[in-house]
């Protein structure tokens, strides 16, 4: 049971810091009359949970489960639907069965849902035809039209955050309990998907192998509880640090800290700074965070990450969530690992191939070539390989919806037919079938390993 924080319990502690990639929100009181309604509300998840995946989390960490993350570069208010939440569930319990089968440890499934809704942007305006309005910062700061209404940052928006999180988690905590979730459902949907992938071929061996698999647990009679729900987990990026500790709750239980916006939350590429107000923020609570590491992340950087949040080298508190790029992982990672494992610390590493692989295409769109993320995801299990350290996870952005936003992938997507199905609000998301291609491919190289 959680009961709401107030300033003096230390959440708080941020406000002295420069906190980055915070809207200009143009009226203080209105901001204020929000947090003080936000902190009035229910929390989103319990702590227990959060301590549940803690725990998950320690496994990874161990080399004991593979972490999948993997979500929308940024939910929008206006796709809460039954339709796109469970087409995203769907693809993620697909991806899930095949790298729990082929890897033979548990999978700690996690979304990038319930709470994705806030961008950090490279630019803090965006000017169009001699136009300048401020960037789009996700459903939960400004609205994505291109007019100065929309673009101003309303902070009425964190309330419809929040209730735009509640109801997706409602559904997601429906659908992983109540049955639509069950193993031989998803084995059936990866069936369907290696019959019709132009892939499919190479697949065919693994699907097989996993049919067999279920077919002799049917003629044992087994039927396991577990095989009817699974456990699933939501996460964001704690970036709007009002709404986050206006969520963040004192734990009945233990007298700590949770933020109870989801069940873990990342600290991004852009908002890392070791004095900044994002890591005081994150260090103040209970959850298990990651980080995300770019390419410039030195040694002594993620060293003193580990000291700042998990001063007491607790397995599944931290996971470092690299975006290195497809062209450098090779060359980056190795040092990053070797030192912090030489440290004694024992953290998750993950892989986002997503975020270090992003280029503009001729007509404009931004893009990823399927290939590089897979190059990356390649590098990544390499790097663990050479080092013999675990290759904890991946962290993707992804939807359940045929878009074209990447291009390559079995049903390739090809530049110019970017255009047809372009989608995202920020950032290029893999479709489902790619999503699904990804998956097999990373199964492959985690058997290799
Ligand atoms: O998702 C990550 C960032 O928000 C995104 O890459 C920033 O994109 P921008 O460079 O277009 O601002
Ligand atoms: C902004 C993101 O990533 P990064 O911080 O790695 O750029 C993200 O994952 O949405």
């Amino acid at each position: 049971m959680t009961v709401n924080a107030n300033p003096d319990a230390g959440v708080n502690t941020w406000r002295d810091l420069p906190a980055a990639q915070q809207p200009d929100w143009p009226d203080p009181e209105a901001l204020r009359d929000v947090i003080a309604e936000l902190e009035s509300y229910p929390p989103l998840v319990f702590a227990g949970e959060c301590d549940q995946l803690r725990d998950r989390m320690a496994s990874v960490a161990r080399g004991e489960a593979f972490l999948l993350q993997g979500g929308d570069c940024a939910e929008a208010f206006d796709a809460v639907s039954a339709e796109q939440i469970r087409n995203k569930l769907k693809t993620l319990l697909q991806m899930g069965a095949v790298l729990t089968y082929a890897g033979s440890v548990p999978v700690v499934k996690v979304g990038r849902i319930a709470g994705q809704y806030s961008k950090p942007r490279s630019k803090p305006t965006e000017t169009r035809d001699g136009v300048t309005l401020p960037s789009y910062r996700g459903d939960s700061v400004n609205g994505f039209e291109f007019t100065p209404e929309a673009r101003t940052p309303d902070p009425q928006r964190l309330k419809r955050m929040y209730h735009a999180s509640s109801a997706t988690l409602n559904l997601v905590r429906a659908f992983t309990t109540g049955g639509y979730a069950d193993l031989r459902q998803v084995h059936a949907w990866n069936q369907d998907f290696v019959r019709n992938s132009p892939s499919g071929q190479r697949y065919e061996a693994l699907a097989g192998e996993i049919d067999r698999a279920m077919n002799f647990m049917n003629a044992c009679g087994a039927d396991p509880e577990e095989f009817k729900a699974v456990e699933f987990y939501s996460s964001h990026e704690a970036l709007i640090l009002d709404y986050e500790s206006a969520l963040t709750r004192v734990d009945s239980r233990t007298g700590r800290l949770y933020d109870v916006s989801g069940h873990m939350v990342w600290i991004g590429e852009r908002t890392r700074q070791l004095d900044g107000a994002h890591i005081e923020f994150a260090a103040r609570i209970r959850n298990p965070i990651g980080v995300k590491l770019g390419p410039s992340t030195s040694p002594e950087d993620a060293l003193t990450l580990i000291e700042r949040l998990d001063p007491e080298r607790e397995p599944g508190r931290l996971t470092f969530i690299t975006r290195m790029g497809a062209d450098k992982v090779r060359d980056r990672l190795p040092t990053l690992v070797e030192k912090v494992t030489a440290s004694g610390a024992q953290v998750a590493w993950v892989c986002d191939p997503m975020h270090g692989n992003t280029f503009e295409a001729a007509s404009g769109h931004k893009t990823r070539r399927f290939d590089d993320v897979l190059d990356e995801v390649k590098g990544f299990f390499e790097v663990h390989k050479g080092l013999g350290t675990h290759p904890g996870g991946i962290h993707v952005e992804l939807t359940g919806d045929d878009v074209t936003e990447c291009v390559g992938g079995g049903h390739e997507i090809f530049v110019d037919d970017l255009h047809q199905r372009y989608e995202t609000a920020c950032d290029p998301r893999l479709n489902r079938s790619q999503s699904l291609d990804l998956a097999f491919l990373v199964a492959e190289m985690y058997r290799d390993q």
